[in-house]
């Protein structure tokens, strides 16, 4: 059957009025909603039964405190993908128009599924070379379903939510145009092998981490072919193992180490898995990890994760001053006529409150929503790719916590601190960062007195000597050039105190610790030799005018 537009659309505004949430569609706006506990739930209940794509969005919505208010996120973290399973027959046409003859392929498929998800359906099989594997199929038909939701919700992404501030509607629709990516790539299976392929590749030295293998020639852009994983779920596991002896210490491992496996994602690759509901982990025999389903995956780059980085360890050491910092170093708004003074009480207030508190009181979603609502008050703004990375954070804990319900999010950070210290100064990142500011330095030499000399040009039309030109730009140039060196060798030593204490002989690197000593003293002689050249040709400089 033809999926009508107009049709849906009227289905949509339908199904919306009849939660009364008319006002919703007619700009009147959430936030007016004069009951926000049943708004949330009619919102809730609209989206369930509109489907996947409208549940997705609305998960994603759940975490964001910055836009709504608390009430409705808290019936939208309610919101579950329950889809009934699909007839065999379905699925094996899909299977032939993919692959051909099934015989060809498997010795046998479980008609009956393993799972049916929002996007496909999955059952266990046997190849023709006797692997246990499972295919998993996408749902006929949800591609063009999914396509013409995100086009009525890109309609009404900024109807949806007609807030007083430009800011947040803009927020709304910046969120809808990251949701609307990832879902379109979370429909593609090709893409999910190839996201398989890298997160494999990332975690070959984690031994304790089990990613499936995937078949390629069992796979297409709607059909997925991978390893069977035999595994308890979280809950399953907990339930099975309660009574063991050491248990407690066990449950604790896996739930630290779930967490270590997300923040290696974000902060080391910055290419993480964004689906991280307790469903896509099961443990084996040997408590080994096993993660599953990478459709949905994000990526930030190096400049972010540095700044998010940045963020978690002011978090963790409860550092109201570095916090608001690195608050404000990831905003996008500029942020004159901030009140930063106010802001950092504001934070020391947040972080006071949080930091006494039990831990199984408060959690990552709630100090995030705190911290989002704060930026709001301030007029500041998240970068637009934030949304999924702090929705899979706020999964992350909860995913830790079914196992471990005292999982301390704060003992990960800084554990996990020393490790990303070593990371950002790694040789080749600090070598390439002073070379970006050695060019930048040389850009600027070159750049500024040609452009000084237009300016004088042209606005103030002062006529020099072309003799006397070159004898300015040659002069600026030198200055430009020993300033640059002088400040790359500061960088230098300032980046060679940072390694020196990470990298200490009483951890283990001896040899290294002795070779950083050796650098720090050379580049001091170099750095003052280099600040007596430049006082003594100041002077020189001085005389000579004289
Ligand atoms: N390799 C595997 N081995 C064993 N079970 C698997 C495997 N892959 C998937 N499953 C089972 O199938 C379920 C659904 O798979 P998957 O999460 O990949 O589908 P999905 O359509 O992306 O689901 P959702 O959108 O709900 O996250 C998993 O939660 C797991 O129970």
């Amino acid at each position: 059957m033809k999926l009508s537009a107009s049709r849906r659309y009227r289905e949509v505004l339908k199904v919306f009025s009849r939660h009364g949430l008319s006002q919703v569609l007619e700009g009147t706006g959430l936030r007016k909603a004069r009951n926000r506990a049943t708004t949330g739930v009619h919102l809730r209940q609209a989206f369930e039964e509109l489907g996947t794509t409208f549940i997705k969005f609305g998960q994603i919505l759940s975490t964001r405190h910055d836009l709504l208010p608390e009430k409705i996120t808290a019936e939208l973290e309610k919101l579950q993908t329950g889809v009934s399973p699909l007839p065999f027959d379905s699925i094996r046409d899909v299977l032939e128009e993919e692959l051909g003859e099934i015989s060809r392929h498997f010795r046998h498929i479980e008609e009956k599924p393993l799972a049916s998800a929002s996007i496909g359906q999955v059952h266990k099989a046997v190849t023709i070379e006797g692997t246990e594997t499972v295919v998993k199929v996408r749902r006929p038909g949800i591609t063009d379903q999914v396509e013409l939701d995100l086009k009525i919700l890109s309609r009404l992404s900024h109807r949806l939510v007609h807030f007083p501030g430009i800011e947040e509607t803009r927020q709304i629709e910046d969120l809808y145009y990251e949701f609307a990516d990832t879902m379109r790539t979370e429909l593609d299976f090709l893409r999910e092998a190839e996201n398989i392929s890298e997160i494999s590749r990332n975690f070959e030295d984690w031994p304790d981490v089990i990613i499936p293998f995937t078949d390629p020639e069992r796979t297409t852009s709607r059909v997925l072919t991978m390893e069977y994983m035999e595994g308890l779920r979280f809950g399953e596991f907990r339930e099975k193992h309660e009574e063991d002896p050491g248990f407690q210490k066990t449950r604790k491992e896996i739930a630290e180490l779930s967490a270590e496996v997300l923040f290696k994602m974000i902060f080391e690759d910055g290419f993480f898995h964004a689906d991280v509901h307790q469903g896509n982990f099961l443990l084996n025999e040997n408590h080994e990890l096993i993660v599953l389903d990478f459709g949905m995956v994000g990526s930030i780059d190096q400049q972010t994760r540095q700044k998010l980085m940045n963020i978690a360890l002011a978090f963790s050491s409860n550092d109201a001053e570095l916090l608001t910092d690195a608050l404000l170093d990831i905003t996008i708004e500029p942020v004159q006529g901030t009140d930063i003074d106010a802001l950092i009480s504001d934070i020391k207030r947040l972080l006071y409150r949080t930091s006494g508190r039990v831990l199984e009181d408060i959690s990552l979603g709630e100090v995030l929503g705190k911290i989002f609502t704060l930026l709001r008050r301030y007029h500041l703004r998240l970068p637009p790719t934030s949304a999924l990375l702090f929705k899979t954070l706020i999964m992350a804990e909860g995913t830790a916590r079914a196992i471990d319900p005292g999982f301390e999010l704060h003992n990960t950070i800084e554990k996990q601190g020393k490790r990303w210290m070593k990371e950002r100064y790694r040789p080749d990142y600090v070598s390439r960062d002073m070379w970006r500011y050695a060019k930048l330095w040389k850009d600027i030499g070159t750049e500024t007195p040609l452009m000084i000399k237009r300016m004088m040009r042209k606005g103030m039309n002062v006529g020099v000597e072309p003799k006397g030109w070159e004898n300015i730009v040659a002069h600026f140039h030198m200055m430009v050039n020993r300033i640059a060196v002088t400040l790359l060798l500061a960088s230098f030593i300032i980046a060679l105190s940072l390694l020196l204490s990470v990298f200490r002989p009483d951890e283990g690197y001896q040899l290294l610790s002795w070779f950083l000593w050796g650098l720090f003293f050379l580049s001091i002689v170099l750095g003052a030799s280099l600040i007596i050249s430049i006082l003594s040709s100041r002077h020189k400089f001085k005389h000579k005018k004289r």
